[in-house]
């Protein structure tokens, strides 16, 4: 028998009073056991609301969730957070200022009437798991940032919840310790396997992490995609935009798609680029990377550089297309010295021409 989804979320709704639209509109995600599934979105997206609909801090006005297939939020229906037996961990990591480090992990054994002998065994192996063995005495003032929030983890981690919720666990860290927060995350889901969903705003941090990434767009679900997926063809120019660098151009599908390819022909130049199967003929946009622009002396398209920056290893550019167009991104190898005002011939070796978002959620219109 296979195991139940450890989450599953369907057409979940809410709608706050006194506003016009729903924060989160109709999202259905179903994460499988053991995944690392990243919520990523701009400000104001839902993705909080949706964290909070998960934990039970907020209620559904239509759909439903289950958790390792227990109904939790459903049409009559609304299980308390506290019997959910899911773990949170906050940007702010609410610990105890005035409890040593061990204090605030047994806590929540503690309310939750673990023995003494037990809690102590489960409190130091959590703290072996984030790497805090030995900091039992320290009280929460006498840590930095990133310990502060393996403590949060830890103490997560010790009531062995089957799914742990992550809301911007790392926006209060500076830029180094949230790459090595990166790993430890990473290295602890490899380690405890266990199901998490991650709240970000920052693409990066979710492309690192997750299995798959769930993009919201004013509530509603605009891509479900393994990072590279969601990366190299992108559901819709929102996600286009978020997502990576690079421009969106406008072009024209000039034949039927064979083999995941069809000519397209986009800032004057003709070209043979990525598409999703049974894409029509007709008008367009691509998506195109840094990547898929290369310098090259006989390129058909030409462009004047608008900005260089020296990036370390490579200089990022922005150009304009001589001919008019967006504004496009491109690497330079760190050796060269473009400057702006330069003119500069490209080839294009590839792109994706981004689904019609209507074609992809008729509902929008
Ligand atoms: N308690 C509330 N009452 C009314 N509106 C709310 C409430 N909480 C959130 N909202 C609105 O719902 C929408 C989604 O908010 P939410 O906090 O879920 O977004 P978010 O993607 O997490 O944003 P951020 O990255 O800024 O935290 C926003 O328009 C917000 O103003």
């Amino acid at each position: 028998m296979t195991p139940p989804p450890a989450l599953t979320i369907d057409s979940a709704t809410r709608h706050y009073a006194g506003t016009r639209a729903p924060a989160v509109d109709g999202v259905s995600i179903t994460v499988e056991a053991g995944e690392f599934l990243a919520l990523l979105g701009p400000s104001g997206c839902g993705k909080s609301t949706l964290l909070r609909m998960i934990a039970g801090f907020e209620r559904l006005d239509s759909g439903r969730v289950a958790v390792g297939g227990r109904p939790m939020s459903g049409p009559g229906l609304h299980v308390p957070p506290e019997e959910r037996r899911i773990g949170l961990v906050f940007q702010s990591y609410a610990l105890w200022p005035h409890m040593t480090v061990a204090g605030n992990v047994a806590y929540p054994l503690e309310t939750a009437g673990v023995a003494k002998p037990e809690r102590a065994e489960r409190v130091a192996a959590a703290l072996a798991t984030v790497g805090l063995d030995g900091f039992d005495t320290r009280r929460p003032a006498e840590l930095s940032g990133g310990q502060r929030q393996r403590v949060a983890l830890a103490r997560c981690l010790v009531m062995r919840p089957e799914l742990v919720l992550l809301d911007e666990p790392l926006a209060n860290l500076d830029v180094h310790l949230r790459a090595s927060m990166e790993e430890e995350f990473a290295s602890f889901h490899a380690r405890t396997g266990a199901t998490m969903v991650y709240v970000t705003h920052d693409q990066a941090e979710a492309m690192a992490l997750a299995t798959r990434i769930a993009v919201l767009d004013q509530g509603r679900l605009a891509q479900l995609a393994a990072p590279r997926d969601l990366y190299r063809e992108p559901a819709t120019p929102m996600v286009a935009g978020f997502v990576g660098q690079g421009a969106l151009v406008p072009a024209t599908v000039t034949g039927p798609a064979t083999h995941g390819r069809a000519p397209v022909r986009l800032l004057g130049v003709d070209a043979v680029l990525r598409v999703r199967p049974g894409e029509e003929p007709g008008e367009a946009l691509v998506c195109l990377r840094p990547e898929d622009l290369e310098p090259a002396p006989d390129g058909p398209l030409e462009v004047r550089i608008a900005r260089a920056a020296y990036k370390g290893g490579f200089v990022l550019v922005e150009a304009v297309p001589a001919g008019g167009g967006p504004r496009l991104v491109l690497r330079l190898p760190g050796h060269t010295h473009p400057v702006a005002g330069e003119s500069l011939r490209l080839a294009i070796r590839d792109g994706w021409v981004v689904p019609e978002a209507d074609a992809l959620n008729p509902a929008r219109g």
